[in-house]
């Protein structure tokens, strides 16, 4: 979060540099120790190699920033030119990780049609189910439509949920088709936080969305 894009600020790369250490790295693709990188801010491009030397396994970036932002690829760097959600997804791959696309929850999920590849391995779609920028908001049951559109036309896509999310949304989601869940509140707020996210868990696999 830039404060920008969002009206929050989080922490950068400089956080990830540390943290990566102490996570055992992914044996598989966005498998257990993946670092999934969200990033809620306004010049996406600039950012990937920062993020990527950090150790970020996945840089999943706004469809609604990567329309109108420039194609430099460094903080220091200016372009007259602008980048695309599809460039940017192959510039992300061009780096060597995986990438994200998130909506925000008044982006119609049609507009992705034209920018995700035919073949989805590489890639995940976040739909936001709150307006980003902070934790603890309600759970957005209305955009479910856009996870079923997607998980009918992407049977392999990892489809991500984030806001809101609990044991109470969680059958909602998984019943929609997402099967990466994005949960803060219900889980730092727990008392017991590994039953929590077993729970989630459970959710998700008892669906089996992604064909193993
Ligand atoms: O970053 C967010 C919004 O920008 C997330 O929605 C948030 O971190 C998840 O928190 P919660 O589970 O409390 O909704």
């Amino acid at each position: 979060m830039d404060g920008h894009f969002v009206p929050n600020m989080t922490f950068g790369a400089p956080v990830v540099t540390m943290v990566r250490p102490h996570v055992e790295r992914p044996k598989e693709a966005f498998g257990r120790g993946t670092f999934d990188c969200h990033m809620m801010i306004a010049e996406p491009k600039k950012w990937v190699k920062d993020f990527k030397k950090a150790g970020a396994d996945l840089y999943c970036f706004h469809y609604e920033a990567a329309l109108d932002s420039t194609a430099a690829e460094s903080p220091e760097e200016t372009s007259d030119k602008k980048t695309s959600p599809k460039e940017l997804i192959k510039y992300i791959h061009d780096q060597g990780i995986r990438a994200g696309i998130a909506l925000k929850p008044k982006t119609p999920v049609d507009v992705l049609y034209d920018v995700l590849n035919n073949d989805n391995k590489d890639e995940m779609v976040l739909i936001m189910t709150v307006e980003p920028g902070f934790g603890g908001q309600k759970f957005m049951p209305d955009m479910m439509p856009k996870v079923e559109a997607l998980r009918k036309r992407y049977p392999e896509l990892n489809i991500e949920v984030d806001g809101g999310l609990s044991e109470k949304t969680i059958d909602v989601a998984a019943d929609a088709g997402a099967n990466v869940i994005v949960a803060g509140s219900a889980v730092f707020g727990a008392d017991d936080p590994s039953q929590v996210i077993a729970k989630l868990r459970e959710a998700i696999t008892s669906r089996r969305h992604v064909r193993e």
